[in-house]
């Protein structure tokens, strides 16, 4: 398990920009370099390799928003068959505008080409999760991500401008046309992740309105990825194994591909589909279903040939609600009790894990629920 505590790493000898002690992942100067430094080496089996391709379950959503019964039946299946195998399937028929995804592809690119030193204004805090943050160079001090991040919340009952506020408190007046693109594409997502919980309760057996009650006054964290050109792919990873701590994701890849699932025992890649967006189940998720689907077991690999882009929208409950199966969930047919999978908890002590104690990644909630055992342990 890696620790996480704040470090202080030179990787940018020449033209290191530090600031109290952490030093900026600088991808201009990194990827001159004839080698990566040793801290963005991960160990050999971790290490990516060529594999074959994963032929990713695609849910069409048509059914769900047009009400045709027979056509909801086959995507509830579809879901449930595979959220049992690996949490990971793909929709179409999301009804996602083209145009605001394809916005918020664009406006991450034209991000990250900014001047570090533009992009150090929304440096991430410490004990936030929110901001650009280079390498996670500020938390961790080994198997660093060979990527940049961007990240801020979008709180499911906001009416407001808090995306966009985020966006021109932290950057400036100039961005608030990006925040506008972004404050769209959240509430895109929001409808689509509580159309998915509709899908997800119906294929559970527990009923459309369920889960969708249970995250309607949730929030979300808004998260780009930007995967730079790397020198060395073989011996990085732009995301390292893990499973999302978060209920859901959605995400939305460009045509580049690096995304890679676990499942049958090996990691296999995943092949970018234009008009799908890819879903996977998280923790949070696969405790409310009282482990019956996987949390999804991923990362993200990188390559010397073109950068790559992905946008995560994780959903998340509202931070204080008990995360505790359906009762249906919990009883045989019999009426027989069937143990709980996970202890409750909530999503903010969950998260605080994730940001404080632990760096997530293929057992954190495995870990979390020992921890906590552990602490209630005589
Ligand atoms: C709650 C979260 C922590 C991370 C962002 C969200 C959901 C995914 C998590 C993460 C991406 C899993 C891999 C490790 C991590 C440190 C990362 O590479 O960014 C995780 C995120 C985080 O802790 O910032
Ligand atoms: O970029 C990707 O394809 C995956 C990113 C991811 O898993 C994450 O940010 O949690
Ligand atoms: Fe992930």
């Amino acid at each position: 398990m890696d620790s996480v505590s704040p470090v202080t790493l030179d990787l940018n000898k020449e033209e290191g920009h530090c600031s109290n002690g952490a030093v900026v992942f600088d991808t201009s100067f990194l990827r001159r370099q004839a080698k990566i430094p040793e801290s963005f080496v991960w160990p050999r089996n971790d290490r990516p390799h060529p594999l074959e391709e994963l032929e990713v379950p695609v849910v069409d959503l048509r059914g769900l928003f047009e009400g045709d019964e027979a056509s909801i039946s086959r995507a509830a299946e579809a879901s449930r068959a595979a959220c049992v195998r690996h949490g990971f399937f793909q929709v179409i028929n999301h009804k996602v505008d083209a145009k605001v995804s394809g916005d918020a592809l664009d406006a991450a690119g034209d991000f990250f080409k900014l001047p570090l030193s533009t992009k150090l204004r929304a440096r991430r805090q410490p004990g936030s999760a929110w901001g650009y943050v280079g390498a996670h160079a500020d938390r961790f001090a080994s198997k660093l991500p060979w990527k940049e991040t961007l990240t801020f919340g979008y709180d499911y009952g906001e009416r407001g401008d808090g995306v966009v506020d985020y966006f021109t408190s932290k950057l400036g007046e100039g961005f608030e046309p990006m925040g506008r693109v972004y404050r769209r594409y959240c509430e895109a997502m929001k409808d689509l992740s509580l159309s998915i919980m509709e899908l997800l309760g119906i294929s559970l057996g527990v009923g459309r309105e369920y889960y969708r009650q249970f995250f309607e006054d949730g929030s979300s964290i808004m998260r780009c990825n930007s995967y730079p050109l790397c020198q060395e792919p073989e011996l990085a990873l732009g995301t390292g194994p893990h499973c999302d701590p978060t209920a859901l994701t959605i995400l939305l890849q460009d045509q580049v591909g690096g995304l890679q699932v676990f499942t049958e025992g090996k990691w296999q890649a995943v092949r970018p589909v234009r008009s799908a967006l890819v879903i996977n189940i998280g923790d949070t998720f696969m405790a409310l279903s009282n482990g019956r689907y996987k949390s999804c077991l991923h990362r993200a690999v990188v390559n010397s040939e073109r950068e790559r882009l992905s946008l995560a929208f994780f959903v998340c409950p509202r931070g204080d609600r008990v995360v505790r199966p359906p009762r249906e969930l919990l009883l045989l047919l019999e009426e027989e009790a069937v143990p709980r999978a996970f202890p409750d908890f909530t999503w903010t002590e969950l998260l605080e894990f994730t940001q404080t104690h632990y760096r997530a990644d293929t057992t954190t909630l495995q870990s979390f629920a020992r921890r906590r055992f552990l602490a209630s342990s005589p």
